[in-house]
C-alpha cells in the first residue's frame, strides 16, 4: 500500500475527510486562489459555487494534485487527507488519485471498450487476483453508476460508442472502480440533456452514502438539489461556506446574496 495510508484509529470520526488551509494558487502572475481554507466532511456532497473565473476548478483540482500537471500552476498552503498532507514528497499522485477520483465537465472515456475503462485503475492498482474478480469489480462500478443495464450485452464495444450521458456514468464507473474515499466533479453535467442530468444528480446522491462528493456546478439549482454543504467563491477567495439550505435562504455575506439573487456572475 502506498504512504497516504493510515491506520483507522487516525480517521477523525467527526468525519473531516479533507482539510485545506491556507492554499494560495498561481498561475505564473495569475493569483487564482487566494488563502482558502475550508473542511470538507465524508458522506456529504459539497457544491462549489461562483462566478466564472472565480477558482473554484482550479481549487478543486488542488484536491487531488491534478494541477501537477498544469507546468505554469503553483500550488502553497496544506491539504490533507485524513490529515495526511497530499503534498508531501512520500506521495505518490498516481496513487492520491485512485483515492481521490475525478469526473470531468466532458465525458472523456479512454479509447478503449467499456469493460477496459472501468478496470483500467484496478489493474494499475493491482486491486484484483483472477478475471473473476475483475469481472466483480467492472460490474459493481457500473451498477453504482447506473448504467450496468445499459451496457451489460456490449462490455466489448468502445467508450466512445456510447452517448453523452452514458458516456459521462462510464466516467462515473470508472471513477469508482477504485474505491475511491474522494469523488471531485468538475461541471458533471454541463454537457448533459435533463434526463442524463437527472440520472447523474440521482447517483450524485447514491455516492455520497460511501464517500464524501466535491462537486464544481455552474447551476443554483443543481448545488440546492444535490448538495448539503455549499462554498461560494469570488474572485479566488471564499467568501462563504455553510450549510446548503443557509447559503441559499439566508446568506451570511452580501456577495454570496448578490451572486444568488443573480446580481452578479
Ligand atoms: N491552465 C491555466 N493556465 C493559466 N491560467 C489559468 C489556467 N486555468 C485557470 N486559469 C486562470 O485562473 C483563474 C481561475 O480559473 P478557474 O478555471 O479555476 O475558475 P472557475 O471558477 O472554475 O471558472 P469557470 O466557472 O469559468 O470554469 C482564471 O483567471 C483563469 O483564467
Amino acid at each position: 500500500m502506498n504512504d497516504m495510508t493510515l491506520p483507522e484509529q487516525n480517521v477523525d470520526s467527526q468525519d473531516i475527510k479533507i482539510e485545506a488551509c491556507n492554499v494560495q494558487v498561481h498561475y505564473g502572475d495569475t493569483h487564482a486562489v487566494k488563502d482558502v481554507s475550508v473542511r470538507i466532511t465524508d458522506k456529504t456532497v459539497t457544491a462549489f459555487i461562483g462566478p466564472s473565473g472565480c477558482g473554484k476548478s482550479t481549487f478543486l483540482r488542488c484536491l487531488n494534485r491534478m494541477n501537477d500537471t498544469i507546468q505554469t500552476c503553483r500550488v502553497k498552503g496544506e491539504i490533507l487527507l485524513d490529515g495526511e498532507d497530499i503534498y508531501d514528497k512520500r506521495v505518490d499522485p498516481v496513487q492520491l488519485r485512485a483515492k481521490v477520483g475525478m469526473v470531468f465537465q466532458k465525458p472523456n472515456p479512454f479509447p478503449k471498450s467499456i469493460y477496459d475503462n472501468v478496470a483500467y485503475g484496478p489493474r494499475i492498482h493491482g486491486m484484483f487476483n483472477s478475471k473473476s474478480e475483475l469481472d466483480d469489480i467492472v460490474e459493481k462500478a457500473l451498477r453504482r453508476a447506473a448504467i450496468w443495464a445499459e451496457v451489460k450485452d456490449r462490455l466489448a464495444a468502445p467508450g466512445t460508442s456510447l452517448s453523452g450521458g452514458q458516456q459521462q456514468r462510464l466516467c462515473i464507473a470508472r471513477a469508482v472502480a477504485t474505491e475511491p474515499e474522494v469523488l471531485l466533479m468538475d461541471e458533471p453535467c454541463s454537457a448533459l440533456d435533463p434526463i442524463a442530468t437527472a440520472q447523474v444528480e440521482e447517483l450524485i446522491d447514491e455516492l455520497r452514502q460511501r464517500f464524501s462528493v466535491v462537486i464544481v456546478t455552474h447551476s443554483m439549482q443543481q448545488a440546492a438539489r444535490v448538495s448539503q454543504k455549499t462554498a461560494f467563491f469570488h474572485l479566488g477567495q471564499l467568501v462563504e461556506f455553510g450549510e446548503t439550505g443557509q447559503i441559499f435562504t439566508n446568506p451570511e455575506d452580501p456577495r454570496t446574496e448578490s451572486y444568488i439573487t443573480g446580481r452578479i456572475g
